[in-house]
Order: C-alpha cells, then sequence, then structure tokens
C-alpha cells in the first residue's frame, strides 16, 4: 500500500491528491497505534481494528489482575465499577456528562432494557398527567422499518410483554405517526445498510413534543461523528462497542438512561447489579441509584477491560475533527469512485448530503456478493448486504485517503 511520504511514483491524479490529503491529515499519525496490514480495511463499521494498547493491558488482566490478586480484584482492580467508569469514558464520544452510561451485556438485551423501560416511563409520566388531561394508555411502539434486525425481534417482543402495538414507520415520517398512544419510538441514528444519518436532533424533539419516550441505536454513530444526547434531549440511548470504537469481538454494549429519567427508570432485567446494595443480598429488590440500575449481573470483566484499553485512543481525539475527515474520506472515495468505475455499474445508496450521512458508503451493484468477495481476495475488505449492497466503512482513526483510492481503483478494475 502506498503510505504518504514513500518515495514511490504515484499513477493517477487521485494518487496524488490521495498522498497530499493523508499528508495534512491532523489524524494520521493515530493509523501507527492500531494493528493493520497491508489490506485497505473498511470493515471498521462491523469490527474495528485491534488497538496497539489492547494486548498488554488485557495481559495483566488476565494474569495479574486474574491470576495473582483473583478475587481481590473486584476491589483493587476496579473490577466492579468498570461498567459505569467505562460509560463515562463513552459518555463523551456521544455528548453526554458523566453518570449516565453503563457498559454491558449486548446491545440486543440493552434494546430490551431501554424499549421496555421507556414504554414504563411514557406511561408513568402519563399517570401524572393523565388526571389532568384524561389521556389513555400509551400503547404503542414504533420501531424504523428500516432497523437492523435485532431491534425489530426485540421491540416486537417488548410491545407484547408491555401490552403495546408495534408498528414499524420509515424514521421521516414519524412525526405523521406519533400520537396519544404513541409510549416509545426505537430509531437508529444510522442505518446499517444505506449509511444514511438520521435527523436524531429533530426526531427526538417530536417525539418529546408527543409525550412519548426515545430510544436511539447507536451503533453505527458512536465514535464515527457527533450525537450530542445530552444537548438533544435524547431519552434512552445503547449501542455497541466493537465497531467504531474498537473495543473488540463481543465486546460489551451500553445503556444512556438520560439523568431527568434516572430515578424512573424501571429496568425490565432487575439484577443483583443493579440492586443499590448488592451485597445486602436481601429477597427484595431496591434499584441502585443513577444510571446504575441499567446493570444486571457480573459484568464480562475480560471483555469489558479490553475496551477499556481500546478507548485509550480517543483520549487527544475531537469528535468534529474526526467527522471532518470521515465526510472528507467518503467525498473522496464517492469522487475517486466515479472516476474508476464505468458508469451504471455502481449506484450510490449512501446520501450524498453531508447532514444525511454517516460514516459508510454503499453501493448498489449486481452480484454484489461476488464482487465483493474478488474485492477481499485483491486486499480491499468491506461487506455485503443482502440483496445487492457493497458496504464500505471508513473509520477516521485508521483510514486514509490512499486507502479510499485504492479501493475505489479495485472497485474499478472489477468491472474492466
Ligand atoms: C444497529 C445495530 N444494532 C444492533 C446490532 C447488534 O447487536 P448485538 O451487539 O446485540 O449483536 C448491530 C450489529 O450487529 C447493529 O448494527
Ligand atoms: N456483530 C456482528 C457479529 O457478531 C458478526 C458479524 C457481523 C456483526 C455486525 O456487527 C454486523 C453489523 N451490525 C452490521 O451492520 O451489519
Amino acid at each position: 500500500m502506498s503510505e504518504p511520504g514513500q518515495n514511490r511514483s504515484y499513477g493517477s491524479s487521485y494518487e496524488k491528491e490521495a498522498a497530499a490529503l493523508d499528508a495534512a491529515d491532523e489524524l494520521g499519525e493515530l493509523r501507527a497505534r492500531f494493528v493493520l496490514d497491508d489490506t485497505v480495511y473498511l470493515d471498521g463499521n462491523s469490527l474495528g481494528a485491534l488497538p496497539r494498547s489492547v494486548p498488554g493491558q488485557v495481559e495483566d488482566v488476565v494474569r495479574r489482575q486474574w491470576g495473582s490478586l483473583r478475587i481481590r480484584s473486584w476491589d483493587e482492580s476496579g473490577w466492579w465499577t468498570a461498567p459505569e467508569r467505562i460509560g463515562d469514558r463513552i459518555a463523551p464520544l456521544v455528548g453526554a456528562a458523566p453518570g449516565q452510561i453503563v457498559v454491558g451485556d449486548s446491545t440486543s438485551v440493552n434494546v430490551f432494557k431501554a424499549v421496555v423501560g421507556a414504554v414504563r416511563l411514557a406511561n408513568e409520566r402519563r399517570d401524572a398527567r393523565d388526571a389532568r388531561e384524561g389521556a389513555g394508555v400509551r400503547d404503542e411502539v414504533l420501531v424504523d422499518v428500516t432497523t437492523f434486525p435485532t431491534d425489530g425481534y426485540i421491540a416486537a417482543s417488548a410491545a407484547r410483554l408491555t401490552g403495546c402495538t408495534l408498528r414499524p414507520v420509515a424514521p421521516a415520517d414519524v412525526p405523521d405517526a406519533l400520537s396519544g398512544r404513541t409510549a416509545a419510538v426505537l430509531l437508529n441514528h444510522v442505518d446499517y445498510r444505506t449509511g444514511r444519518l438520521h435527523d436524531l436532533p429533530s426526531l427526538t424533539a417530536a417525539i418529546r413534543a408527543a409525550g412519548a419516550v426515545s430510544v436511539w441505536d447507536l451503533c453505527h454513530s458512536a465514535g464515527a461523528l457527533p450525537v450530542g444526547l445530552d444537548e438533544h434531549g435524547v431519552d434512552l440511548a445503547v449501542g455497541c462497542t466493537y465497531k467504531y470504537l474498537n473495543g473488540g469481538p463481543g465486546s460489551p454494549a451500553y445503556l444512556y438512561v438520560r439523568r431527568d429519567h434516572q430515578s424512573r427508570f424501571d429496568s425490565p432485567l432487575p439484577g443483583w447489579n443493579s440492586h443499590a446494595d448488592p451485597f445486602g443480598m436481601t429477597p427484595d429488590f431496591t434499584p441502585a441509584p443513577g444510571a446504575l440500575r441499567g446493570r444486571v449481573g457480573t459484568p464480562d470483566i475480560l471483555s469489558m477491560l479490553a475496551l477499556e484499553a481500546a478507548l485509550e485512543v480517543w483520549d487527544d481525539v475531537s469528535i468534529e475533527v474526526l467527522r471532518a475527515k470521515s465526510l472528507a474520506l467518503t467525498d473522496f472515495f464517492l469522487q475517486c469512485v466515479e472516476a474508476y468505475v464505468p458508469g451504471g455499474a455502481v449506484e450510490p445508496v449512501t446520501p450524498l448530503a453531508h447532514a444525511e450521512r454517516g460514516s459508510q458508503v454503499s453501493l448498489r451493484c449486481a452480484d454484489a456478493g461476488g464482487v465483493m468477495r474478488r474485492l477481499i481476495e485483491r486486499g480491499v475488505i468491506g461487506d455485503f448486504r443482502e440483496p445487492d449492497i457493497l458496504r464500505f466503512g471508513f473509520t477516521p482513526l485508521y483510514v486514509g485517503f490512499g486507502d479510499a483510492e485504492r479501493a475505489a481503483r479495485v472497485l474499478g478494475e472489477m468491472f474492466s
């Protein structure tokens, strides 16, 4: 792969432009903090690359904290408080003040906690307003019709369990679909298939104005672009940590519970780790104060502390700078695709408008599965999503403009 500064001759004007952009990239030096090879890795929106800080720290967790300190590590190594400590480390990346995020469980499980919790919150609030306004029960859950499947499956079950009807709606149609019956609305911030960025500020405002509770899935936005949870008044949010946050395969997810809601957040999974006094071992459940009530059982310490090590890379990164690079990368990739790929062979599905674009580019293409297989054989790693989508994720921490140019060039060669 061509690295900036390397003494080689550049073939096309796009190669030259990529080299200049890489040389000027203020995040460029972060790439060295990841384990990468000479492939072009455009699949960090599925599994982020390994940060170099992780293996040594995981070894310490295993050998010293577990191997030597054993049970003492729950206190002495900070194991017990890891879910909230690591939650506070993720918080600035999604625009949240400390004390509102706990890490643990999978995204799917957190979607369940959040949707059931949202329906309960909406109706608890209704109880107070009900007497005054004569409002009926809020018994409808709206879900993004294009959602990543797990959110849809879990929302359907959560709706059944809470006596609600589930109504799939396109995100843009949510304002018109809201009514006095809407309890909760579950939306994806960035669509996993198309890369479309939904309008979180205005949708959240519409949901709040209708008296319903918003739940946002941040899997494809956290670590890729500014989210602004506190600023935009989001009620509840969930996200995974193995994509743009590089926590590793199956690393734990997180749950955000807005501070104003915490005292009324009634988790459908109250475990001993969400109890106010876990070691009191009482038969009755008293929820812990704050976001801690979003915890359930014993945290998965090995994965969680690998994630904590992975998050170190964010110490000096501005999300605004990251977003600017992400948009520049996807713009440049699209420009190169237009230059290298014969007209009509692929069609961009990801919106061109910056305000509607996440950190990926999806291209519709005939035999997309076969094309992606051949791209991977040629060292360009993206992925294929049914039925006809080539998906390229741009993780601004370690993807460069040279990668974007090479990926588009190799894609063009597939059609020559
Ligand atoms: C938007 C979205 N939600 C949820 C998930 C999956 O959640 P889990 O971590 O439970 O597998 C993914 C990806 O796997 C996703 O893209
Ligand atoms: N979570 C994944 C997994 O365990 C295996 C393979 C892929 C994934 C993914 O994250 C898929 C991803 N959410 C997507 O956007 O398609």
